[in-house]
């Protein structure tokens, strides 16, 4: 059952290693830094976890350097990590990294640095 109760220190760390093991858990929160290809795909992330936060009505805090974006994830109204920052990191993870099945019809974005995009862990 999903609840806005917060979980305990003990239960944010196994959760985070079976579900989200890209991701730590700091100051309270749960962090995620994406490394970009530079200043533009840094505004792509923003833009598309932008969109999924407020579809969600639950906002992370961003930090924005030239090629890195990092996610920080907390339920304000209750002072700690809830379900809701655990589906709701769950839903960034899988739209940032998501790039085309090798057998898609879709191509992906070209293996050239001069197209870098994000970087795919
Ligand atoms: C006032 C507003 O409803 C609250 O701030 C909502 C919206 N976005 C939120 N975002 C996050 N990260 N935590 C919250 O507790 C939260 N609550």
């Amino acid at each position: 059952m999903s609840t806005t109760q917060p979980h305990d220190p003990e239960d944010i760390r196994r959760r985070i290693q079976t579900e989200l093991p890209h991701w730590r858990y700091e100051d309270g929160q749960l962090c995620r830094q994406y490394r970009t290809g530079g200043w533009k795909g840094t505004l792509m992330a923003v833009n598309a976890v932008g969109h999924l936060a407020e579809a969600a009505w639950h906002h992370p805090d961003l930090a924005v350097s030239y090629d890195s974006v990092t996610v920080k994830l907390s339920t304000h109204s209750v002072k700690g990590v809830t379900d809701r920052d655990f589906e709701l990191a769950r839903r960034i993870e899988d739209l940032l990294m998501w790039r085309p099945a090798p057998d898609s019809a879709l191509e992906g974005t070209p293996d050239d640095p001069r197209f870098k995009y994000i970087e795919y862990d």
